[in-house]
C-alpha cells in the first residue's frame, strides 16, 4: 500500500491574482509550481497546519477563509489527499524562505504554469470562481 500523505495548500488573492509558488529543484516534484502550505501533522486540524506552514515558509500569518477543492492524486512516492483554502494574510510580509520563486499570477493565467499534478482540479476551480 502506498503511504497516504495529507496536504494542505493555500489560495492568496490580491487584486485577482494569485500567489504561486515554485518549489525547490532537490525536492520531489523538482520545479513544479504548488501553493504555499505542506503536510498535515499528526493531531493537527487541516487550518492548523496551514496556518503553521505558512508561518514557516513565508514568514506571515494568515485567517483560513474556506475550502476550494480535496482531490487525491497518486504519485511515485505516495498518495497525496490536497485539500486547498482561500485565506487571507492578517500579519507580516511575505518571505520566500524555503521556494525556487514566488509569483502573483492573474487568475485566468495560473493553467500556463507547469503545476504540480494533484493541483489541476483546484486550478480549475479557481478559475471557474468568480
Ligand atoms: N504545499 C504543497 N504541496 C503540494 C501541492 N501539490 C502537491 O502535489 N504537493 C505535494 C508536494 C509534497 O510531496 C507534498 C507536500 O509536502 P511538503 O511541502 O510538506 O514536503 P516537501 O516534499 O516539500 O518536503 P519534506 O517535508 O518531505 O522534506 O505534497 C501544493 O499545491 N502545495
Amino acid at each position: 500500500m502506498k503511504k497516504q500523505i495529507i496536504v494542505v495548500g493555500a489560495v492568496i488573492v490580491k487584486d485577482n491574482k494569485i500567489l504561486c509558488a515554485q518549489r525547490p529543484a532537490d525536492k520531489n516534484l523538482p520545479l513544479k509550481w504548488e501553493f504555499p502550505g505542506g503536510k498535515v501533522e499528526r493531531g493537527e486540524s487541516k487550518e492548523t497546519a496551514l496556518i503553521r506552514e505558512l508561518k514557516e515558509e513565508m514568514d506571515c500569518t494568515i485567517e483560513v477563509i474556506e475550502p476550494i477543492e480535496t482531490t487525491a492524486y497518486e504519485y511515485d512516492f505516495g498518495i497525496v489527499e490536497l485539500t486547498t483554502f482561500y485565506v487571507n494574510i492578517v500579519d507580516g510580509e511575505i518571505k520566500r524562505l524555503e521556494h525556487n520563486a514566488l509569483k502573483w499570477v492573474e487568475r485566468q493565467e495560473i493553467h500556463t504554469l507547469d503545476w504540480a499534478p494533484a493541483d489541476i482540479p483546484a486550478i480549475k476551480k479557481i478559475q471557474s470562481d468568480v
